[in-house]
């Protein structure tokens, strides 16, 4: 499904300001597998998720998806397979624009080229039936501008977006850590509940310990550019918040300095 294969991505290579952002990474993801990504500030979790969607190429290494090479593909002609999911919920919806016309962007991403942009009556209803599934009523209000949502509805709206669609691959990029806890958890439900509904392949960056253990069937854990610790879905079932932080410590040599981090 997706193979990201010894990916090596250096900022400013040659200069004073070199950073190094991945070094020979290796991740092979197969069909429906739900990884949770963690690690320190700087561990390189965002370019990761900029080289598989296409905003940045590696230095090195090639990225697959279904054994076709996508290394040399722009964003927008990844954009049918790819759905992405940002912490901001300004990203990834237009503001001035309605939830159905919002929607309707999305459905063409989807589809490709020859669909226009406009709502028709059997796409209403297409979106009619996919806001009633986020359970906010959303469906009530298809002509509400999305700049005036609040940042949960918006993010429900973001993440039904970059889903219904039916995209290969699945980013979640740190996408509840802006909300207020609440509001974090109905958009981990419904991460949960579409993410096994639609058989979604995801991968999904998060500060938060117990929800990386607690979501998904393997962990990923990244320091300095590197993958430094892959926990399988049965260790993960009895897995805790203190022992995750210990194995950190014991392969990296310190304590994990993220300071976004939530234990649980
Ligand atoms: N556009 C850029 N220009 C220069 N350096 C960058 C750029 N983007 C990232 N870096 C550097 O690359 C390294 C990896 O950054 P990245 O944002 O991928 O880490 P991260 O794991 O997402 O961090 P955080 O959890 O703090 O958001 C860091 O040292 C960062 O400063």
């Amino acid at each position: 499904m997706l193979e990201i294969s010894h990916v090596t991505k250096l900022f400013n290579p040659g200069t004073t300001d070199e950073k190094t952002a991945l070094v020979g990474v290796n991740l092979t993801m197969n069909p429906g597998d739900f990884v949770t990504v963690i690690g320190s500030n700087g561990a390189g979790k965002s370019t990761l998720m900029n080289i598989i969607s296409g905003v940045m190429k590696p230095d090195m290494g090639d990225v697959l998806i279904n054994d076709r090479s996508i290394k040399n593909l722009p964003e927008h002609k990844r954009s049918s397979w790819i759905g992405r999911v940002f912490q901001d919920p300004m990203a990834g919806t237009a503001p001035h624009m309605s939830i159905e016309e919002n929607m309707a962007m999305a459905y063409k991403r989807g589809k490709g080229r020859g669909l226009g942009f406009g709502v028709t009556r059997a796409r209403r209803e297409i979106f009619n039936a996919q806001l009633q599934k986020l359970g906010i009523g959303l469906d009530k209000r298809p002509n509400a501008k999305v700049g005036l949502l609040s940042g949960g509805e918006r993010q429900a709206l973001s993440l039904l977006m970059a889903t219904f669609t039916q995209p290969q691959i699945l980013l979640l990029d740190e996408h509840t850590a802006a909300l207020d806890p609440s509001r974090a958890e109905l958009i981990t439900e419904l991460t949960e509940t579409l993410v096994r509904e639609m058989k979604l392949t995801t991968l999904m960056v998060t500060h938060n310990m117990e929800q990386a253990i607690r979501l998904g069937n393997r962990l990923i854990m990244m320091d300095k550019g590197r993958i430094i610790l892959d926990v399988s879905e049965e260790r993960k079932r009895t897995l805790t918040v203190p022992e995750l932080l210990g194995e950190f410590e014991r392969i990296s040599g310190k304590k994990m300095a993220d300071d976004r981090v939530v234990l649980g």
